[in-house]
C-alpha cells in the first residue's frame, strides 16, 4: 500500500471514531496524531494530507494547529455533499453540518430503518416528490400499523425541505374508511358538494382536494373508495381538475399532490386502471420481518418518549426485553407501541406504590398476551444471552439508554465491599490485595467491552452503555494528563465505570468528608480530581470517597497499560533466574514492560507455582487473556484450571524458547489477533522452526566438554525432546537420588541414566497407555522404587506425565546392575 493510502486510512478511521464520539462535535486530527499512529514522519504525512485536501478527498481547518478530516466518512454519515474543502474554523465545519442535520430531521432521518428496511421505501418517496412538476402519485402498502401514516408524513416534510411546496402548504389526511358506507358523503367530503345536490346539502361546499391545493392530501384506507369515487380520483391525477358533487357544469382546478395507503392487497379491491395510474408503489414490511436492530430500535424510541413523557427513568430487564424483541404483534408498531405505553402504565402503579424513582419494566406488567409468550426467549436464547441484564432509559432528553450487565454490576458491588472491608480493617494488607485482584478483574471486564469490534447483532446494545456526556466530560478532564494515544481508550473505561457509578449511588458522603480525601496530599490523584470537580460541576454527580478511591485504582491500573492493550504473557521457567532475564531481554528488545515472568526452582511445589501463576494471571489480564510460555509440559494442565479458577481465557505453550517467546510479544503487540490466533501463530512458526532450533544449540561455559558430547549425541537420538532440558534436568534429579543413596556417581552412569531416561520418556509421551504387567521381582526392590517414585515427581511435572511403576523399576535395575553392594546397604530410615 502506498503511503498517502496508509496516511487517507488512517485518516478516515481517526475520523469515524470520532463521529463515533463527538458526533457534529468533530475534533479532526492533526498531522503529528496520524504521523504517530503510524510511525511515519510527520513532514510527509503533512505533504500527503495537503494532497488529500487538493484531491477533494480530505477537509483542511486552517487554524493552528491544522486539522484533517475525511471527507467521505463526513459525507456518507450525513448524506451529502460537501463542495468545500478548507475552513477558517472548526466551528464553520461544524455549523455546516448542523444546517444539514436540522434539514434532514425533518426528512425522513428519523425513521428507524431509513438505511435498513426501510432504504428502498425512502429511495421511491424522494423520487415521487422530486419529479418535476408535481411529483407523482403514490401508493403505500403495509399491514396495519407498519408506519404508512408516518411515511406519508416524512414524505410531505421531505417536500418542504427541499422546496417543492410552500413552508405552510397543507397535510390533509382523509380515511376513507369512515364514510364506507356512505359513499356519496365520502365523495362530498372529498370533492365538495353544490347545495341541493342530495338530502342534506343544504350549502355549496368545499371538499378536500380544494382545502389540500398546494399541498398534500393523504387518504389512508383508500381501498374503501367505491369504484365510481376512484375513477374520479383518476380524473384528477390525470387532468389536475375535478368536478364538485351535482355541479355538472364547472371544472374546477387544484394542485394536491396525493398519497394513498391500504392495508389490503390493491389488485383485490381496487380498480385495475387505477392503480395502473398509479405510478409509484411503496410497500412497507411488516414489524416482524425487520431486523433485530431496527426492532431494538423501535423499544428504545419509544422508552426514550415514555420517560420523557412521565419524567421518569425507565428500566426494561432482559425477559421483557426479549418479549418485546420477539412477540409478533399483529398491529405492527403501532400496536408495540401501544403495548408499550400500556406496560409503563402498569410499572408507573407500582412505582408510585414502591416510592421508588424509576419505572421498571417487568413481565408482569406487559399485556397478558406478550407475558405468555414465554417461548419466543426460548426460540430465540441465542439473542435473549447477548441482551444486557437491563437497560436503563433516563428522563434527560437525549440521553444514551445505558445497558447494564449482571457481572458487571456484580463485581461492582464486590469492588465496593472490598473497599469498605479495607477500610474498616484500616488497609489490611489481605484486603488490599482482595481489592486489587477484584479491581483488575473490573478492568478486565472493562476493557474487553470496550474492545469490542466486532459488528454483531447486540451492536445497537453495545453502543448504549457509555453516557457521551460523562464520556466528553471525562475526556476534558484527562485530556492533559494521559498521551493521546491511550486517551480515548482511557476515558471510554473511566466513562463506562462513571455510568454505572451514576446508576449505582445511593449513598453520597458528607462533603468535607471529600473535601478532605481531595485535599489529602498524595492521596489522590489530580487526574482523579479533575475527574471529581467535572463531573460534579458539568453533570451535577457527586461520587462518594468510595467511588473517588475506585476512579483513582482504575486509573492507576489503565495507566499501567503501556501502549495499546495486548495479549499479556506470562513466562514461566525453571531455573533461578532464567525466566525474569528471558523476559527483561524481550522487554528490552522491544521497549516494553509487558512481558512477565516467573522464576520457578525444580524442587518447587506444583501446587505453590499454579498459586503464583493464578495471582499473576490475575494481575496481569486486561480483557483479552493472558499467554503463558513455559518450558515444561505440566504448566499445560493450568489452562483449564485457570480458566475455570478466574473466568480468564489462558492459553499455555510450553517448550517455549527465547525467540518464539520474543515472536509472541511481537505478533501481540503489532497485530490484532485474539489469543487463540495468536496461539496458532506460535505453533505453526514452531513446528516450522523446529528442526533449526534444534541445531541451534551453542556449547557454554556451563558444560563440560563431555556433557555436551553428551547432549549432542542426544540430539541424534531424541525425536523431540529438547536434548539440554533432559541433560540439565536427569543430571539433577540423578544429583538427589545419589545424595539420598550415598553413591559415587561417574560419568559413565550419567551418560547411561540420562540416555536410558531420554529415551523412556520420548517413549511414554509418544504412547502413555502400553504398560506392561510389573515384574514379579519388584516387592525385592520396593524400598528403592519408593525412592525413585519420589524423586521422579520433578520428571512427571516436568513433562506433565505419569512415569510408569515398569519404567521404575527397569531405571532400578541399572542402579542395582551399577552399584550391588551399596544398594544392599540402602537403608532409607537412617
Ligand atoms: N419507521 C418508523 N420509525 C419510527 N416510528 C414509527 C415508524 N413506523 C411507525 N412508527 C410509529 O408506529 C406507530 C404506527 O404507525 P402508523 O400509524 O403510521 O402506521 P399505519 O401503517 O399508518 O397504521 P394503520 O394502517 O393502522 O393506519 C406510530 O406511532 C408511528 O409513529
Amino acid at each position: 500500500m502506498k503511503r498517502m493510502d496508509l496516511v487517507h486510512q488512517q485518516l478516515a478511521e481517526a475520523s469515524r471514531k470520532q463521529l463515533a464520539l463527538f458526533g457534529i462535535e468533530i475534533k479532526g486530527s492533526t498531522s503529528t496524531e496520524i504521523a504517530d499512529a503510524l510511525g511515519l514522519d510527520r513532514a510527509n504525512v503533512s505533504k500527503d494530507l495537503n494532497r488529500l485536501v487538493t484531491e477533494q478527498k480530505a477537509f483542511k481547518i486552517n487554524k493552528r494547529p491544522v486539522l484533517f478530516i475525511d471527507k467521505q466518512t463526513i459525507e456518507e454519515n450525513y448524506h451529502f455533499t460537501i463542495n468545500e474543502h478548507s475552513f477558517s474554523s472548526l466551528d464553520q465545519l461544524q455549523k455546516l453540518l448542523m444546517k444539514e442535520k436540522r434539514t434532514q430531521d425533518a426528512g425522513f432521518f428519523d425513521l428507524v430503518g431509513e438505511t435498513g428496511s426501510l432504504r428502498e421505501a425512502v429511495k421511491k418517496a424522494q423520487a415521487a416528490i422530486l419529479y418535476p412538476v408535481n411529483g407523482l402519485t403514490t401508493l403505500i402498502t403495509g399491514e396495519t400499523g407498519v408506519g404508512k401514516s408516518l411515511f406519508a408524513e416524512k414524505m410531505f416534510s421531505y417536500a418542504i425541505n427541499e422546496g417543492k411546496i410552500p413552508e405552510k402548504a397543507p397535510f390533509i389526511t382523509f380515511n376513507c374508511a369512515d364514510f364506507a358506507d356512505n359513499q356519496q358523503l365520502l365523495l362530498s367530503h372529498l370533492f365538495g358538494h353544490k347545495k341541493g345536490s342530495f338530502t342534506g346539502a343544504t350549502e355549496d361546499s368545499k371538499g378536500l382536494v380544494e382545502a389540500a391545493n398546494n399541498g398534500f392530501l393523504f387518504l389512508d384506507e383508500v381501498h374503501r373508495l367505491s369504484a365510481k369515487g376512484q375513477e374520479m380520483l383518476f380524473y384528477l391525477m390525470d387532468k389536475g381538475i375535478y368536478r364538485k358533487l351535482g355541479d355538472v357544469e364547472n371544472d374546477y382546478i387544484t394542485n394536491v399532490r396525493l398519497i394513498m395507503a391500504t392495508t389490503e392487497q390493491p389488485s383485490e379491491l381496487m380498480l385495475n386502471t387505477f392503480l395502473r395510474r398509479i405510478p409509484v408503489h411503496i410497500h412497507l414490511p411488516p414489524l416482524y420481518q425487520r431486523s433485530w436492530e431496527e426492532k431494538m430500535a423501535f423499544i428504545s424510541r419509544f422508552a426514550g418518549e415514555e420517560s420523557r413523557r412521565i419524567t421518569r427513568d425507565i428500566r426494561i430487564n432482559q425477559e421483557v426485553l426479549s418479549l418485546l424483541l420477539n412477540y409478533q404483534f399483529e398491529g405492527n408498531i403501532g400496536q408495540l407501541k401501544s403495548d408499550f405505553q400500556f406496560s409503563c402504565a402498569n410499572a408507573f402503579v407500582d412505582t408510585i406504590k414502591n416510592r421508588s424513582s424509576e419505572v421498571s419494566i417487568e413481565i408482569r406488567h406487559l399485556p397478558v398476551n406478550i407475558a405468555q409468550h414465554l417461548d419466543g426467549i426460548e426460540n430465540q436464547r441465542s439473542h435473549a444471552h447477548n441482551l444486557p441484564e437491563s437497560l436503563l432509559f433516563k428522563k434527560e432528553k437525549n440521553t444514551q439508554p445505558f445497558a447494564f450487565e449482571k457481572n458487571e454490576q456484580e463485581v461492582y458491588q464486590r469492588i465496593k465491599e472490598n473497599f469498605l472491608l479495607m477500610d474498616k480493617a484500616n488497609s489490611s494488607a489481605v484486603y488490599e490485595d482482595q481489592a486489587q485482584a477484584v479491581i483488575s478483574e473490573y478492568t478486565g471486564k472493562m476493557m474487553e467491552k470496550v474492545n469490542q469490534e466486532k459488528i454483531n447483532k447486540d451492536t445497537i446494545v453495545k453502543n448504549m452503555f457509555i453516557d457521551s456526556d460523562i464520556l466528553e466530560v471525562v475526556k476534558h478532564a484527562l485530556v492533559s494528563f494521559v498521551d493521546r494515544a491511550s486517551l480515548d481508550l482511557y476515558c471510554k473505561i473511566l466513562a463506562y465505570h462513571l455510568t454505572i457509578v451514576w446508576k449505582n449511588t445511593s449513598t453520597t458522603l458528607e462533603e468535607e468528608d471529600i473535601e478532605a480525601l481531595l485535599n489529602e496530599p498524595g492521596e489522590i490523584s489530580m487526574a482523579t480530581k479533575q475527574i471529581v470537580s467535572q463531573t460534579k460541576n458539568r453533570l451535577g454527580l457527586s461520587l462518594t470517597e468510595l467511588d473517588i478511591k475506585i476512579v483513582d485504582r482504575l486509573l492507576n491500573q489503565l495507566v499501567q497499560y503501556t501502549d495499546r492493550p495486548h495479549i499479556s504473557l506470562l513466562v514461566v521457567m525453571h531455573g533461578e533466574k532464567t525466566a525474569s532475564s528471558i523476559a527483561d531481554t524481550v522487554n528490552s528488545l522491544l521497549s516494553i514492560t509487558s512481558v512477565k515472568a516467573i522464576d520457578m526452582s525444580l524442587e518447587e511445589k506444583v501446587q505453590e507455582v499454579y498459586e503464583r501463576t493464578k495471582a499473576k494471571v490475575r494481575e496481569l489480564d486486561n480483557g483479552l487473556g493472558v499467554l503463558i510460555m513455559a518450558d515444561m509440559g505440566s504448566i499445560k494442565s493450568f489452562e483449564r484450571k485457570l480458566k475455570d479458577d478466574l473466568g480468564i481465557q489462558v492459553n499455555v505453550i510450553d517448550m517455549a524458547s527465547t525467540p518464539l517467546i520474543l515472536e509472541a510479544a511481537k505478533l501481540s503487540l503489532s497485530r490484532k489477533l485474539s489469543l487463540e490466533e495468536l496461539v496458532q501463530s506460535l505453533l505453526s512458526i514452531m513446528s516450522r522452526h523446529w528442526q533449526s532450533t534444534q541445531e541451534s544449540f551453542e556449547p557454554t561455559d556451563d558444560f563440560r566438554y563431555f556433557e555436551i558430547m553428551m547432549i549432542q549425541r542426544m540430539r541424534k537420538i531424541l525425536v523431540f525432546l529438547d536434548s539440554k532440558k533432559v541433560f540439565l534436568l536427569f543430571k539433577s534429579v540423578l544429583k538427589t537420588i545419589a545424595e539420598d543413596l550415598k553413591i559415587e556417581i561417574t560419568d559413565e552412569f550419567l551418560l547411561k541414566f540420562i540416555f536410558h531416561n531420554g529415551c523412556m520418556i520420548e517413549k511414554v509421551l509418544v504412547d502413555p497407555t502400553v504398560q506392561e504387567e510389573p515384574a514379579a521381582n519388584y516387592q525385592s526392590a520396593s524400598q528403592l522404587i519408593d525412592l525413585l517414585e519420589k524423586h521422579y515427581s520433578v520428571v512427571n511435572e516436568f513433562f506433565g506425565i505419569e512415569v510408569p511403576k515398569k519404567e521404575l523399576m527397569n531405571v532400578a535395575d541399572i542402579f542395582i546392575y551399577e552399584f550391588p553392594e551399596q544398594l544392599f546397604l540402602y537403608d532409607p530410615v537412617s
